[in-house]
Order: structure tokens, then C-alpha cells, then sequence
């Protein structure tokens, strides 16, 4: 308890009546700072609760406005009162002031400031002089019902300063004798004239009676207040002609302190006082026209506080339906709950069901992985067999090709024997040979001597010998063949009966021995002079490119035959040459007495294996095309004399430089370079390594070389030069029948062009022939020519001899 006459802090605190207007409030503040420095500063607002039953205006009761929803309101009332005041109370700390706030809460504000005056005992107080919209610095005059009802009803011991745009417009000192005893108390009752203030202090019943008429008296309205403070303005329920009430607006300069002397009046004084009257009339209805237009105003803000409220309203019953929603949302959410259980107990039972049949297939499991590994076992056991069966099926097949071709060949052999049996186009036989016994072969070649060797190779050695007194050459063939005596004595037989002045003829065999006999050739091989270091042994071109068309014409004659016979083992060293130079080959058809298991190609030396069809070393398989390609070779060897090994190689490259002359065999003369260009690209073709691409021994070889058979027979017969003198002793070739192997005495040119002894050809025709003697090739018809200019040549060469 403080002690009478003590100074209390709000004895000496300033406060400072703070609106909603922030702009004036601090404007008032800043006054306040500046005309109270070191005084502590209070700030006082009274806060108007949200009316909402006012403000809903009959439109929605308050029980339909959800508790929440209102509770909320206020809430956000309360919220926006904080900010404003802290708004002031930033304001003051920025200039370093620390203040303080008293509140309240009441929808009337004048009544709101008058309990807070005497509730805190407040001895200075700053408030606005006008309403918000009036705020002035020229204002002359408080313009505020707030204002006036706080200046007239506030104790007298406040002192009361009234502001506006930071200027002071009014004071209200405190009087000399007011006081405000600390048992002061407030009581406020309502009637439905308005509020009623009274103040209850023994001390006040003393002051003087204007003071008590001011403060003391009840009061029951603003208009009531003001009417009070001066006895001359219209009372309370007074209204104007256009039925306003009457708001008077008091000048207080003018009516305080308020004068009580009356003395009597005159006249003068009497229309004075009228005009007065009038004049104050009529400021009254400029308030009253102010105060319709703040009616208006408040009308305004009321219309926008129920916006607001209807807002809310809306707001409430957009959650009210959200909740049914959310409800509604949750019930089903319920249900789908109550759903997905069952959903859940059916899985469950499922899965029961299903762990059941695991266990019941886990049990089982044994015994199906014993019968998954009999099966695995019996499948494999079958892949095997089946395997096995293929195996078999390959091997059979295999069995089956190797009798098929066996069972041709046979055939083949039968066929040829057979027509063989039917030709004997010379009407030489030599069945008389074949009863040749091994010491018939021991006596020939006196116990083998090797004196009487005259050759060896992979097919045997070869003796020289005498039987019945003709010269023979034996051929000794290996004696480890697996070939029978039966298979041995046909194939000879099929071997001797093939005749052609180019081919050695085979005169007899002795299948004891395994042993072939041939007629003796005199001149050595074709080897025998390519190879000759010395070249005392050298051929003419001439005489070599007849060589090439005398072995073309025995392998056509070996080709076309019906029983096609390849040579297969073609090379200079199987081309023998007799007396006259005329070329013949031996070794044809032998490879089929030797077998080619008897005979693998790993023993052959490689200058041998330079005349095998590549082809055929690759697969074995021995080809008319093969005999192409050892042509090939030879034909090249015969216009080189080069070994067979690089001579492709070399002659290409001639070629290619266009040198051709610089591997040529000079020895052989002046080769004519056309003709042996031709002879070298056709040589090359035949040696291609694919078979289809080597040319066709008919059309391809034959047609090439024999043109070239006439003019080498000119050039033959005019050129000595690169004759040996003992070729020149000797017969001339092309004066010797192909078919008797005479000197023709009636030469006849045949449809082949080939000539013949007149008797010879005319006997090859009569015996059923329609072919060349010579290639074998059909004959377009029988008709023979004497050929009178070689059979004069023929007579004049006798006659020189
Ligand atoms: N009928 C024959 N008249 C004269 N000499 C012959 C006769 N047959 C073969 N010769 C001579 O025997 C040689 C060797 O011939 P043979 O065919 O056995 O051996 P090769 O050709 O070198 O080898 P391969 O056994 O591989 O054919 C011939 O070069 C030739 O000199």
C-alpha cells in the first residue's frame, strides 16, 4: 500500500491514448517524448471486442456459428490489437524509450479511457483532439466525441493533453483543487440509456459545486455530457428540423473555465446572444452533417465487418462441409478397412492352403528327384544310343558311298573291257602277251640287272629287256598293292587296248610279277632334254610346240574315250620320244593298278608334286581337269626349260613386265614371240588353281594349238638350224602314219586333218569308226584326201636317202 502523498510511478508516468489510426499515434507519441523526456511512457488502448451478433445483423444466430469458428475470431482480433500496439511500442523502443501498456476491453471506447484513468490513477494523459478522418494540425478545436467525453468526464486531478498531426490543439490542466483519493472507486452500471459512471470518494464530496456538477452527476449520454457542460445549449433529446439529434459541438475556449455570473440582461445583450445562438446553431448542424456522414461511415465499416463475418461465415460452413466430407471420406476409408480384412482373412486362408500343399509337395520332392535323375539317366543312355546310331548311320552310309563308287568303278571297268573287247582299231593283238610268266621278266632283264635299269619312280622301277625278240621296257609295279590278280589283269587289259600314236602301247603284263610290259621308245624322255645341262641333247621350238599338240591330241584321245581314262600322272619324264621325235606318253591309267592307299602323295618329291593338280593333292581326287593342269606345267617347261617348281611364277612375271623372251629357252631357236605369248597365257590359264577356271581341253587348249600345227610343220621342214644333225638323219615325223607308224606310201588327209596311211584310215572307218584316230573327236563324215604334196616330199626324201 502506498502512503498519502507518496508519488506513484503512474503519478509521474505520461500515457498516451493510442487508436487504430498508427500514423497519429505516433505523431502523438513522438510529441509525447519530446514534451515529457525522462518520464516513462504508458501507452493506452481500449480494445472493441468483434460484436459478432451485431455484425451476423439477425442473418445467423450465434448458436449456429460453430464455437471454434468464433473462438477463432477473437483470436484473430486479439492478434491484430498485438501487432498494432507493438507497432507503437517498436516505434518508442527505435527512439530508446522502454514503455509499458494498459488495456482494456469494451465496445465503447470514451468509456474504455475512463476506466483506465482511474483504475491506474493517471495524472497525464495524451489523446487525439479528432476522430480519425479529422486529424488536422490547423484543427482549432478537439473535434472528437472520444475526446469531448473524456475531457468532460475524466477526474480533474488528469491532466489532459489533446493532439492532432503531432500539435497540440488543447490542454486540460488540472485544477488546483482536484484530487483523486486512492479509495476512489469505480462502479459502472448499464440501462439501456447508456452507461453510467459514478465515482465514489468521500473526498469529492467536498469539492465545489461546479466540479460536482461536472463529475459527480450521472450521465446518460454524449449529448447529455455536453449538454451539462454548458446550461445555454440545447438539452439532451433535442433534435434538429430534419429530425437529427442535435450533436452539439462545444468550443472550449469559450466555455471554460465556465463562467457562473448572471446578471441581467437587456436588449442589446439579448439579440446579441441570439445572433450567438444562431451562430452556434449552425455549427451544430455542420457537426450534425459531420456526424451523419461518420454515421455513414461506421454504416460502412459495419457493412464490411458482416462481409467479414459473412466470410467467416462461408469459411465455417466450407469446414462444416469439409468435415461431413472428411466423415464421409473416413466412413468409407471404414468400410475399405473392413474390406481389405476380409480380402486379407481370404489370402490368409490361401496361403494356408498353399503352405499345406508346400509341405505336402516338399514331401513329395524326394522321391520326384529320384525319378527327375532316372530320367536325366535314361535320357542321356538314349542320347547315347542315339549318337551311337548316327554313328552307325554315318558309317553305314560311308560303307554304303565306298560300294556305290566301287560298284561304278566296276562297272566302268566291265564297260570298258566289254568295248574294248569289240575295238581293235590296228588289228594289233596282244592278248599273246599276257601269258608273260616272272622268269619270262627274269630272263628279259637278266635277273634285273641294273644295267638294264633305265628308270624309277613312285609307280616302280623300269628295265630295259628283250622278249621274243622285240625291245621292250618292264615296269616293275610295287608288289605291296592290295588290288587282286582278277582286278589287276582287267585294268591291264583295258590299259592295253587303248592305242594312239602319242601313247606308249602297253604290249603285255605278267600279274605274278605285277609287271607291265611296254614297247621300247628310243629316244629317252622329254625330260631327258629339257633338263640336259650340257644341251648337246636341245629340240627346236618347232619340235616342241608339236610335242604340246602331239600330248594334247593323246590326252583328247584319253579324255574321249568311253571309258575316259586320266592319265594322271603327266610330266615330261612320262613323255617319251622315238626315233622320228614323235612324242608318246607311258604311265597312263597306271595310278588305277595302284590303289591311292598304296600310293600317298607324302612320298612324292616336291619337283613331282609341281605337276599335280592342286586340287587333287588336296582331295585325292584325280580329274580330267587334273591332266589339264600338268599339261599346264609341261607346256611351260617346253618354252622355259625351267624346273617345274617357280615356273608359273616366273612366266607371269615375264609376262607382266612384258619381257616374256628373257625366260624363254633360247636354245630352241628363235622362238616366233606371238605364238609363244599365246602358248604362255594358255599355259597359265590351264595351271589356275580352281578347276572351273583352267580352259576346256577342246575348245579351250586344242583350238589354240591346233592351227599352230601346220606352220610348224613349214617352219619344221625349211629350218635346219636348230636341228640336231642326227634328227636331220632320221624320219621325218609328219612322213609317219599315226596309225601304222610307217612311212605312208598313199597319204590321205582325214576330216580331222590329221594324215593317215590311205589303208590304215580306210580300215579305222570300215571297222564302224565315226572318230579321229587322233582325238578321238566325232567325225563329220568319211571323206579322205590324197595328200599329194607330202607324198612327193615323202618320194624326194627317199630318193636323198
Ligand atoms: N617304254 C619305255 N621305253 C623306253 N624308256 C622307258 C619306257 N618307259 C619308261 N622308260 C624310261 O624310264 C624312265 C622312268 O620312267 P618311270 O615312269 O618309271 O619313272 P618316272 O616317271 O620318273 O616316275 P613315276 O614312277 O612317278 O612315273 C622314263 O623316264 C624313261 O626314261
Amino acid at each position: 500500500m502506498r502512503s498519502e502523498g507518496e508519488i506513484s510511478d503512474s503519478d509521474l508516468a505520461v500515457y498516451v491514448a493510442v487508436g487504430r489510426n498508427v500514423k497519429e499515434g505516433k505523431l502523438m507519441l513522438s510529441w509525447a517524448v519530446k514534451n515529457f523526456e525522462g518520464r516513462n511512457i504508458r501507452l493506452v488502448h481500449v480494445h472493441q471486442p468483434p460484436t459478432l451478433v451485431s455484425l451476423l445483423n439477425g442473418k445467423m444466430s450465434t448458436s449456429k456459428l460453430k464455437n471454434q469458428a468464433v473462438k477463432v475470431f477473437q483470436e484473430f482480433e486479439q492478434l491484430k490489437m498485438q501487432k498494432l500496439l507493438n507497432q507503437y511500442l517498436f516505434f518508442l523502443s527505435e527512439m530508446g524509450i522502454q514503455a509499458d501498456k494498459v488495456l482494456t476491453e469494451t465496445n465503447n471506447i470514451e468509456e474504455g479511457i475512463l476506466q483506465l484513468i482511474i483504475q491506474h490513477r493517471i495524472r497525464r494523459l495524451i489523446m487525439g483532439a479528432a476522430a480519425e478522418i479529422f486529424h488536422s494540425k490547423k484543427l482549432s478545436e478537439v473535434n472528437s466525441n472520444t475526446a469531448m467525453v473524456v475531457f468532460q468526464q475524466a477526474p480533474l486531478s488528469c491532466h489532459i493533453w489533446f493532439i492532432s498531426k503531432g500539435c497540440l490543439i488543447y490542454e486540460r490542466p488540472v485544477e488546483s483543487n482536484s484530487c483523486l483519493s486512492p479509495t476512489m472507486t469505480l462502479s459502472s452500471s448499464t440501462n439501456s440509456g447508456g452507461t453510467t459512471l459514478t465515482i465514489n470518494s468521500k473526498e469529492n464530496m467536498d469539492v465545489d459545486a461546479d466540479n460536482v456538477q461536472t463529475v459527480m452527476h450521472p450521465i446518460r449520454s454524449k449529448e447529455e455530457v455536453v449538454g451539462t457542460i454548458n446550461p445555454t445549449v440545447p438539452t439532451v433529446g433535442q433534435t434538429s428540423e430534419d429530425g437529427s439529434p442535435l450533436n452539439l459541438k462545444v468550443k472550449f475556449r469559450e466555455h471554460l473555465p465556465y463562467s457562473s455570473s448572471n446578471s441581467s440582461l437587456d436588449c442589446e445583450s439579448l439579440e446579441k446572444e441570439t445572433g450567438d445562438l444562431q451562430d452556434k446553431l449552425e455549427l451544430a448542424m455542420i457537426d450534425a452533417e459531420n456526424l451523419k456522414q461518420r454515421a455513414f461511415e461506421e454504416s460502412l465499416r459495419r457493412w464490411r465487418a458482416e462481409e467479414d463475418a459473412m466470410e467467416a461465415v462461408h469459411k465455417a460452413e466450407a469446414a462444416e462441409s469439409l468435415l461431413d466430407e472428411e466423415t464421409n471420406k473416413c466412413k468409407e476409408i471404414e468400410e475399405l478397412l473392413v474390406k481389405q480384412k476380409q480380402e486379407m482373412e481370404t489370402m490368409k486362408a490361401r496361403h494356408d492352403q498353399h503352405l499345406k500343399e508346400l509341405h505336402l509337395i516338399r514331401d513329395q520332392k524326394p522321391a520326384l528327384e529320384s525319378q527327375l535323375r532316372e530320367a536325366y539317366t535314361s535320357e542321356k543312355e538314349l542320347e547315347d544310343k542315339i549318337i551311337q546310331a548316327v554313328n552307325l548311320l554315318i558309317t553305314f552310309k560311308g560303307t554304303r558311298d565306298k560300294l556305290q563308287i566301287e560298284y561304278d568303278s566296276a562297272m566302268r571297268k566291265v564297260n570298258k573291257y566289254k568295248a574294248f573287247q569289240n575295238e581293235d582299231p590296228t588289228g594289233m593283238s596282244s592278248a599273246h602277251f599276257f601269258g608273260i610268266s616272272f622268269s619270262d621278266i627274269i630272263d628279259a632283264t637278266q635277273t634285273f640287272n641294273p644295267s638294264q635299269k633305265i628308270g624309277g619312280g613312285r609307280y616302280g622301277s623300269v628295265f630295259k629287256g628283250v622278249l621274243s625278240n622285240i625291245k621292250v621296257a618292264i615296269k616293275m609295279l610295287p608288289s605291296s598293292s592290295s588290288q587282286s590278280d582278277s582286278e589287276f589283269k582287267i585294268e591291264v587289259e583295258v590299259l592295253s587296248r587303248i592305242r594312239h600314236p602319242n601313247l606308249v602301247t602297253l604290249v603285255g603284263a605278267c600279274p605274278e610279277s605285277r609287271s607291265l610290259i611296254y614297247e621300247y621308245i628310243e629316244n629317252g624322255s622329254l625330260e631327258d632334254y629339257l633338263s640336259s645341262v650340257a644341251k648337246t641333247r636341245h629340240l627346236s621350238w618347232q619340235t616342241r610346240i608339236r610335242i604340246a599338240i602331239e600330248i594334247c591330241s593323246a590326252l583328247l584321245f584319253l579324255h574321249a574315250n568311253t571309258s575316259s581314262c586320266v592319265h594322271g600322272n603327266l610330266k615330261p619324264s612320262n613323255i617319251l620320244l622315238d626315233a622320228n621325235f614323235v612324242s608318246k606318253l607311258c604311265d597312263f591309267g597306271i595310278h588305277n593298278l595302284i590303289p591311292q592307299n598304296d600310293n600317298p602323295l607324302i612320298n612324292h618329291k616336291p619337283e613331282k608334286l609341281a605337276y599335280m593338280d592342286p586340287e587333287s593333292i588336296e582331295n585325292g581326287e584325280l580329274t580330267t581337269e587334273s591332266d589339264v593342269y600338268s599339261f599346264g606345267i609341261v607346256l611351260l617347261r617346253l618354252l622355259t626349260a625351267r624346273p617345274a617348281e617357280g615356273v608359273v611364277r616366273d612366266v607371269k612375271c615375264a609376262l607382266e613386265r612384258g619381257n616374256l623372251d628373257t625366260v624363254l629357252d633360247m636354245s630352241a631357236g628363235d622362238w616366233p614371240l606371238g605364238q609363244v605369248k599365246q602358248l604362255a597365257y594358255l599355259a597359265l590359264r590351264c595351271c589356275e588353281r580352281d578347276r572351273l577356271d583352267r580352259p576346256d581341253l577342246v575348245s579351250g587348249i586344242w583350238a589354240v594349238l591346233e592351227p599352230m600345227r601346220e606352220s610348224c610343220k613349214l617352219s619344221q621342214s625349211t629350218s635346219t638350224s636348230c636341228m640336231d644333225s642326227t634328227s636331220q638323219r632320221k624320219i621325218p615325223s609328219h612322213f609317219v602314219c599315226p596309225i601304222f607308224q610307217e612311212v605312208m606310201k598313199d597319204p590321205h588327209i582325214a576330216p580331222d586333218g590329221f594324215t593317215y596311211e590311205g589303208d590304215a584310215i580306210k580300215g579305222w572307218f570300215n571297222s564302224g569308226h565315226m572318230t579321229s584316230p587322233m582325238t578321238n573327236l566325232k567325225l563329220e563324215n568319211c571323206d579322205l584326201l590324197p595328200n599329194y604334196a607330202l607324198y612327193y616330199a615323202i618320194q624326194e626324201w627317199q630318193q636323198n636317202t
